[in-house]
Formats: structure tokens, sequence, C-alpha cells
């Protein structure tokens, strides 16, 4: 029971719930029913039939529609005098600056990504609004408090980068089923399904240049004319068997590893499946977008059994076939996405006979479903745990009761009795570049690496700038943004394909950058420190950014991010970060299954240089703004 005070606080209260989703659904309700009157909502999904096991506001009526304001409607019914206002968008939209959020008391995220939710950090520091922050996998949860200057900001400890594997074992030298499923959706969809243009290295790689004939590189094509069928074969046979034994040719690789062995489609299926078994009409009768699906014309109905090798090779064919005559407008731009089931069906035999091939045990498709996308089961109860978290430490915030925040986290078995950990906030982190002043180094090869390179692996990737800047000394080499004109924009498109030496204000070593972000109002600065050589292995990246303070229980081997050529991502950041065992403040112990590896990055101020630059015009006119 709230008492008076909390009472009043939550009806003068007015509220910003970023993420209108599992978590967000709960919030809502809790919020409403606890007495909260205004509240706005941002989401920029609409409804899937996949939601509505637990994002209990929708209906299936309602799929397709904004989540933000089917959840407005939803709560209405039974709250019809209070005041929510939906915004059916992504949040870092331009139009929820800092003085959008400035209008909130306390921000509360429902977020599903590291991204927004860094950005929503970013802005609420920006603005100086409390920030109550959530995130659940499974059975797991937790709510932290974000409060400037008070306890940490979200971004004071780095979270776990995804996963990425070095793109030779995703190429050439697979172990797991993953890296044939990584191998599948991010190499042989992509480049069969998504940009054509893209950099894609589909060949097991040789140390003989002259072995990679000419002809590979146009595989892919598909004549006007080209019999579908015929097609698929070409690339089956092209991506398991020669390319095998291309990459068989080069002992070097194999002297320790055990030898994978070419599949030709020819060995597997019949001479044509159009003529034995006419499954190529019983599937181009299926319709219905991304519902289209081969397994019932194939007799596969349950998608928890293994298949065969030839049963894996007819859904390869026969989901490649039904792409091409049912979704052939779609080619071109697809990715790969776990909801879409002919997408899944593929991936999924790509991957086996891949597996097979390379002597790794073959999964079901609904194994493959789950590492492919990522997916740890939502449990309904864990979200609602963690909304009634949110509301009670948001009406902490409200009453700037400082003292009572806490952390909480939702453990799956009890630790001390207990499966909600309650642990008080820390201190922020005097290192964090997001929060805090101190420069960050960057050790690049100032002569070989490319501004775009620098601006997709560090400022985009490491320091999630969503509208990046770039300055050295007086000169503005970089930046994005609607209001450039022709020349600017020429000039920065040419400043991103030179080397950071051959730039109009050559960065070189000793040079110091300035980064910032006009939208999330952060600027860091960057100490470059040339380097000529990088472990491929251990620096996929060709650069490493440091400033992070690695806390004394990292193991130290997580991978770099996405957006490198070098590494494959594989996995959205989970949206649960473990318990920390850093201990600023608190003097709990933690238990031993939840140690946080964390690292945090420093900043600097940033100056404004006087020199007079046509390039700075830009920037002087924005810093007005
Ligand atoms: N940048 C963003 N701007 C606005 N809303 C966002 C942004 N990023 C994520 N969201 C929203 O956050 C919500 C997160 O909810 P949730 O984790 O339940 O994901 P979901 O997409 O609904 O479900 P699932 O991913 O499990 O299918 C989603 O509704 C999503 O649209
Ligand atoms: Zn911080």
């Amino acid at each position: 029971m709230a008492t008076q005070e909390q009472q009043s606080a939550i009806k003068s209260a007015k509220v910003l719930m970023v993420g209108a989703g599992g978590i967000g659904c709960e919030l809502l309700k809790t919020l409403a029913l606890s007495g909260f009157e205004d509240i706005h909502i941002i989401d920029m999904d609409t409804i899937e039939v996949s939601n509505l096991n637990r994002q209990f506001l929708f209906r299936r009526s309602h799929v397709g529609q904004s989540k933000a304001k089917v959840a407005r409607d939803a709560v209405l019914r039974f709250r019809p005098h209070i005041n929510i206002k939906s915004h059916h968008a992504n949040v870092k939209n331009p139009e929820f600056d800092a003085e959008f959020f400035k209008q909130f008391d306390v921000v509360l995220n429902g977020l599903d990504n590291l991204d927004a939710r860094r950005h929503v950090n970013r802005l609420c520091l920006a603005a100086d609004i409390p920030l109550v922050e959530s995130g659940t996998t499974g059975f797991l949860g937790q709510v932290t408090v974000h409060v400037k200057g008070k306890t940490e900001c979200y971004e004071c400890q780095t979270k776990p980068a995804p996963k990425t594997y070095p793109v030779c074992t995703i190429t050439s030298t697979p172990t797991k089923f993953v890296h044939c499923i990584v191998w599948a959706k991010e190499l042989l969809f992509a480049k069969l399904f998504g940009d054509k243009n893209q950099d894609n290295d589909l060949n097991v790689r040789s140390n003989n240049p002259a072995n990679l004939s000419k002809e590979r590189e146009d595989v892919f094509e598909r004549a006007e004319d080209e019999d579908i069928e015929q097609y698929g074969r070409k690339i089956y046979d092209h991506v398991f068997g020669s390319n095998i034994e291309a990459a068989l040719a080069n002992e070097e690789t194999w002297k320790n590893r055990r030898r994978p062995r070419p599949i030709y489609s020819k060995d597997v299926l019949p001479e044509s499946l159009t003529q034995q078994n006419g499954i190529t009409q019983n599937c181009s009768v299926t319709d219905g977008d991304s519902m289209v699906s081969v397994m019932p014309s194939l007799g596969l109905k349950n998608p928890q059994e293994l298949w065969g090798l030839t049963q894996n090779s007819l859904v390869f064919i026969e989901a490649l076939k039904l792409f091409f005559a049912k979704r052939k407008k779609e080619i071109g731009h697809l990715t790969f996405d776990k909801d879409d089931q002919l997408a899944v069906e593929f991936v999924t035999a790509a991957a086996n006979i891949r597996a097979e091939s390379f002597g790794i045990p073959l999964h079901s498709l609904f194994e493959a479903k789950g590492i492919a996308g990522n997916i740890v089961h939502a449990v309904a109860t864990t979200n609602a745990i963690i909304a009634g978290l949110i509301v009670i430490e948001a009406i902490k915030v409200l009453k700037k009761d400082a003292n009572k925040y806490r952390m909480t986290y939702c453990l799956e078995h009890p630790s001390r009795k207990m499966l909600l950990m309650p642990v008080e906030p820390f201190e922020p982190n005097p290192s964090c570049y997001v929060c805090s002043k101190t420069p960050l180094v960057l050790e690049i090869n100032t002569q070989k690496s490319k501004l775009r390179d620098l601006v997709d692996r560090i400022v985009k990737a490491k320091l999630g700038m969503n509208l990046p800047l770039i300055m050295h000394g007086a000169s503005l080499l970089y930046e994005v943004g609607d209001d450039l004109d022709d020349i600017m924009v020429a000039n920065y498109n040419a400043n991103l394909e030179k080397s950071l030496s051959e730039l109009p204000s050559p960065i070189v070593n000793g040079s110091i950058l300035t980064v910032e972000d006009l939208q999330q109002e952060l600027s860091c600065k960057i100490n470059v420190k040339h380097r000529e050589e990088f472990d491929e292995e251990k620096e996929p990246e060709g650069m490493v950014l440091s400033g992070w303070t690695q806390s004394p229980a990292t193991n130290g081997d997580n991978a770099s991010t996405s957006n490198n050529e070098n590494a494959i991502d594989v996995t959205e950041s989970s949206s649960v970060a473990e318990t920390p065992t850093k201990k600023r403040r608190h003097s709990e112990t933690q238990p031993e299954s939840h140690k946080k590896e964390t690292e945090n990055v420093e900043s600097e101020d940033d100056d404004l240089m006087e020199i007079e630059n046509p390039m700075m015009v830009s920037k002087k006119k924005k810093r007005v703004e």
C-alpha cells in the first residue's frame, strides 16, 4: 500500500516508458494500477503473432498495429481518466532530443537492445532525468537505477559485446554447429537473397590465390531464363562441393584438423526433383509470403526431428526454389529473420549440410532456429516481476529516496535463499567515457586504416554514436546530418575513403580527435597511437580502443563488436547484465555464476577551437542551436 506521500509523488509524476513489448506491457499496466496518471510510451514496432503469448495487452486482431498505440488503448479501457500518449517511433529519432526528455520526471526502459539503451542513457544524462533500466532473458532479469552524479550511468560498466567469430573459422574451418549457422545465415543466405553487391567471401580460403577461379565470382548470378532447380544445384555443388574440394588442396590447413568431405547434389538427390516426385509442383502452390514453407510438401511435420543429409538437401533446393518462385520481389533485400519460416528452413538445411561435410553433429530445425535467432524463450512471469520492481524504483526516484535505491537481480536459482537479489547502486565510474571526462586511447595503423574504418568500427560500433561528428584540430573531417550541403557531403565521402594519414588534416601518432554526437549531447577525446601490426586472431579489427577499465573478475576473452570485416557478429547482446562483482559501494557477495565482465571507457570535455576554417561553420552553427 502506498503512503500518502508516495501517492502524491505518483499522481504528479510525468513518466516516459520506452518499449511496449514483454516488459513494457506489464509495466504500463502496473504503472496505471499504481496510480500514475501521465505516461508517454515510445515503441517503434508493430504487433506480431509471436508477441501474443506474453504481451497480454495485445490480441490477434491487433497484429500489424502499433504496439504503443494498442497498449495505450488497452490500458485506457480500465483507467479511462488517465493521460497516456503513444509515439509509434524509434526513440533514436531526432524529435526525441534532450528537450523532449526534460519534460519527464523519470524514464523507464523496457527495451531489448543495447543500442537503444545506450542512446536513452545518454539523453537522460543530457536532460538530467533519472533512468530506471531493465532487462529479462528467460528466468533472469534485472532492474537498475541511474541518477546523474549519484549512481553509475548505464554505460559506466560496459556490457559484454555480441559474440563474434573470426571469419576464417566461419569460411574455412568450422568446428561447431553455431559456426555453420553463422555461415548459412550471414554469408550464404545474405549472398543469395540479400544485397548482391556486399563484400562476402563464400569461398573456403586457399593459400594460393591462383586457385580462385574467376568463374566462382559469377556462380551466384542467376540468368533470367535459368531453371531454378538447376541454379539451386549449381549453388549447392559450388558451396558444398567445389569450395570444399578447393580448400582440401590447401594441405597446411588440414595438418592438425579433420578434413571436410565435399558433397555434390547428384550424390544425395535424385536426377530431377520435378520429374521424380513432383515436389516442385506441390511447393509452388503453397502461398502466403513469410509463412511459405517447404516442410509440409516434403512430409516434414515435426520441427524437433533431425533431418538426414538427403532431407536437408531437399529442403535446401526446395526452399531456394520457393524463394525464387514466390518471393522474387524480396530477393536482393532480404536479411535473415528468425520469424521468416522459409528463411529458417533454408538456413537450417544449409547449416546441416555444411555440418555433415565437416563432421559436426546435425541439429533439428527447432534447435537451429534457436541458435540462428539467439532465442532464449521469454518467461512472462519474469517480465511481470521486473515491471513491478521498475515501479518500486521509480517511486523511490520520484521521492528522491537515494539511500533506498536498489539494483535488483532476478535469479534462476536461489542464492542465500533469495531469488531477488537487491544490491546498492554503484557510484558513477570516474573513468566512464559517457558520464565522466577522461580521453580514450586508440591504437591504429594510421597509414593503412581508412576514416571509414574508424567511423564504422569505433565511433558507431564501440562508442554507439548515432549522428557522429569527427574533428581533428580545427578541421571537421566527418559529420552526419540532414542540413549538409552537397559540397560538404562530397568532402566527407571522399574523406571516408582516405587513410587517416592522408586526410586534409592528417591523423598520425599523437593526434587528438574530438568525437561528438550532437543528438546525444556526448563528446569525447581520442588520443591516437600509430601501430604497425595487429594480431589477426586477437585483434581482428586491426585497431584497439582502450581507456576501458577491466574489472578484476574479467576473463578477458570477449570478442569484438560488429561492423568488423574480420569477425562475424552472431548475437544481439543479452538483455540481462550479469550481477556485478565490482564493489564500489555495496558489500554483498555475489553468486560466482554471475561474475561480470566490466570495462569502462573514458572521455574528456571538448573545447571548441576558435580557428577560422570553412569546415567549422556547420559545427559552430549547430552548437548554438
Ligand atoms: N530504438 C527503439 N525505439 C523504440 N522502441 C524500441 C527500440 N528498440 C526496441 N524497441 C522496442 O522495445 C520492445 C522490446 O520488447 P521485447 O523485448 O518484448 O521484444 P519483442 O520484439 O516484442 O519480442 P521478441 O523480440 O521476443 O519477438 C519492442 O517492442 C521494440 O519495438
Ligand atoms: Zn557512466
